[in-house]
């Protein structure tokens, strides 16, 4: 399998459940279930409408403004042009959305973004608000939980000269399938989507069914963009068919020119002056409804046969860049193969499913030739090259925690999330499946601001708040502990120490592993790896990943070097020689991978 193909698969974003353990994670908010609340989502046509072309698209438009006149039609529309500004991987969101296998969590932004493409498959059944209104529960069932029709002796008797409205029966009978959706508003706010505890596990039926049985509100909201142009149903359904793709791909395969016709009639009753038009391209012929026009056909054909100029493949970029429509730093996914990871990396979680005392370990950093991470203590050296940053990221990608010591927060000011295209806010759904930042920070030195980057990173839904681990004696007062976990993060006490007074590595593990954490990538500092390279925790770490940049930062760097070590007879030895080691070029960087652990320390985990 080529690496591209490999790693798209092993992305957190839709294909692994495994960020996603099912328990309340500390700093989630309860949940509270009193009041009713009615969902809007016209806030999210809105945002569709905002995110589009300012001269192609209507205007957002509000209950308040729908009635109104025509919006202008775009004066000769080029054939590049798209009428559907789609979501990023809406199809595979979609599909996550229907199953809705584990709870899943996302931004209140994303919701908005993503709902409206699947709302035709649910119906609401009740809502709830705790009383300070900062959280809601819509309860949701599957729309074909409802009988197709009444037995025929219940229906009430139709007025004279009324027909009884044709029912199809549908395939697949009733489907018992039901979710919650928790909302929460706050610093952090945060929408939950899961089964309820009564639901059956799966619905009777796919996806494609639902999409037949009624269409979606994102779909119908392109179909209302086009009908307040005043273009004419069959134009609008015709120009539709010509992006089959990404029809399908918004849910609207089975679109048809009568729900065209419905959306432009409730718009037209407002507008019965306006004189419907074809649109470019197109023309209205008696008998035969709307058809191609010829020139139009014409100006197509030459401009799809004009060959796109080629770079020579040794020209091609390494490093592509990410879609326009993602955030700025989104990293985009390697061309090149990064498989030479695999062996050293945690086991997906289909694999390694139950739980265990310690998680899956990997220490990850970048370093100079003279073993330095950084020129100074406190200062931010960089050391690894475009193709190692991809790297790092891809690691992170893999890992269910990132783990930092405190003098690396104050000298970075890390994001320490996932960046790659794909991961949760960077065309992914939901900061659930960003690794969870850990920082070790016993006496609390770390003063924890609204602007620190990782905070900022939660807000934005670019990444997870951070656990930080604390010692019992840490000065964390109440409106610390509540900003933390208004961001969704929380502190983590450790009571066990060493006989140097440090807090026990064993401890910290064990305390991320009942957290549900299977997998923990260690990248610094000089303190931390310093401490866990020594043969005291040697057993806890499974593999080692060094990036290794072409250059001597010199003595006044932050090293990396555990401490010396003597053989029985009192003679120097190595401190420690990984195991299974392979080097691989990397752009200007060189990347070490080993293993360490000799025995297994995870209960239940083989021999
Ligand atoms: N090149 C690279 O890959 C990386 C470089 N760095 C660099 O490393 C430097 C920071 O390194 P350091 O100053 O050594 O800080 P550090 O990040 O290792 O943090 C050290 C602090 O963490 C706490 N700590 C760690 N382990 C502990 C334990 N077992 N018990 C109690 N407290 C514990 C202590 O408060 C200690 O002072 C920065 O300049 C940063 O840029 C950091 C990460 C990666
Ligand atoms: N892999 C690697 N290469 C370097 O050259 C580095 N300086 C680091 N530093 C680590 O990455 C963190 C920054 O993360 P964000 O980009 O802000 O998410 C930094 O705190 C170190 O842990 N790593």
């Amino acid at each position: 399998m080529d690496h591209a193909s490999h790693a798209r698969k092993a992305q957190p974003h839709i294909e692994s459940p495994r960020r996603c353990n099912g328990r309340r994670p500390p700093g989630r908010p309860p949940q509270s279930e009193d009041t009713s609340t009615p969902v809007d989502l016209t806030g999210a046509l809105e945002k569709q409408a905002q995110r589009g072309n300012a001269n192609d698209l209507p205007r957002p438009h509000s209950a308040a403004n729908n009635t109104g006149g025509v919006e202008p039609r775009p004066p000769g529309r080029k054939p590049a042009d798209s009428l559907f500004d789609i979501p990023p991987n809406l199809s595979r969101i979609r599909r996550l959305l229907f199953e809705c296998n584990d709870p899943i969590e996302i931004t209140q932004e994303e919701f908005d973004t993503y709902w409206p493409f699947i709302d035709n498959v649910w119906v609401k059944q009740r809502s709830n608000a705790s009383k300070e209104g900062l959280c809601t529960s819509d309860y949701y069932m599957c729309r074909l939980r409802r009988p197709t029709h009444r037995p025929s002796e219940t229906r009430p008797p139709l007025p004279e000269g009324k027909r009884p409205r044709k029912k199809r029966s549908r395939e697949g009978g009733t489907c018992n399938f039901q979710i919650k959706v928790v909302r929460f508003e706050g610093a952090y706010s945060a929408v939950t989507i899961s089964r309820t505890p009564g639901s059956d596990s799966t619905h009777t039926h796919d996806l494609d069914y639902s999409d037949r049985v009624k269409r979606n509100s994102g779909v119908m909201e392109f179909v209302r963009r086009e009908s307040v142009k005043g273009y004419l149903p069959s134009s609008i359904y015709a120009k539709f068919q010509e992006e089959p793709e990404k029809l399908n791909e918004a849910g609207g395969r089975s679109l048809t020119v009568t729900d065209v016709r419905n959306v432009a009639a409730k718009w037209r009753i407002q507008n019965p002056e306006v004189q419907l038009v074809p649109h470019e391209g197109y023309e209205y012929q008696k008998g035969q409804g709307i058809i191609k026009s010829a020139t139009a056909n014409g100006i197509n054909e030459t401009s799809q046969l004009q060959p796109q100029p080629q770079l020579p493949s040794q020209m091609q970029p390494t490093l592509p860049a990410p879609s326009p429509q993602l955030p700025p730093d989104t990293l985009a996914f390697p061309q090149f193969s990064l498989e030479f990871l695999e062996p050293y990396l945690p086991t997906l979680p289909t694999h390694h499913s139950e739980k265990s005392e310690f998680p899956h370990v990997t220490l990850s950093y970048a370093t100079s030739m003279d073993s330095k991470i950084s020129l100074r203590a406190g200062m931010q050296t960089v050391l690894s090259g475009p193709e190692a940053k991809v790297m790092t990221h891809y690691l992170r990608s893999r890992h269910d925690a990132i783990l930092i010591g405190v003098g690396t927060v104050l000298a970075d000011n890390p994001g320490l999330n996932c960046r790659l295209e794909g991961a949760g806010g960077f065309g992914g759904l939901g900061r659930m499946w960003q690794p969870r930042p850990v920082v070790i920070d016993p006496t609390g030195r770390w003063p924890i601001h609204p602007d620190d980057r990782m905070l900022r990173t939660a807000v934005e839904g670019k990444g997870r708040a951070p656990w930080v681990v604390v010692s019992p004696g840490a000065p964390i007062n109440s409106d610390r502990l509540m900003m933390l976990k208004g961001y969704g993060g929380d502190f983590l006490r450790i009571v066990e120490y060493n006989r140097d007074w440090r807090l026990r590595w064993e401890a910290i593990l064990r305390a991320l592993a009942s957290e549900g954490i299977k997998s923990v990538m260690i990248e610094g500092g000089g303190t931390v790896l310093n401490e866990l390279l020594n043969p005291e925790y040697t057993n806890f770490i499974d593999s080692i990943i060094v990036t290794v940049a072409p250059t001597y930062l010199g003595h006044g760097g932050v090293g990396v070097s555990p401490e010396s070590k003597l053989d029985p007879q009192g003679n120097p030895n190595a401190a420690l020689n990984p195991r299974d080691v392979k080097w691989t070029p990397l752009g200007q960087n060189v990347i070490m991978c080993g293993k360490i652990r000799l025995q297994d320390m995870r209960a239940g985990a083989p021999p």
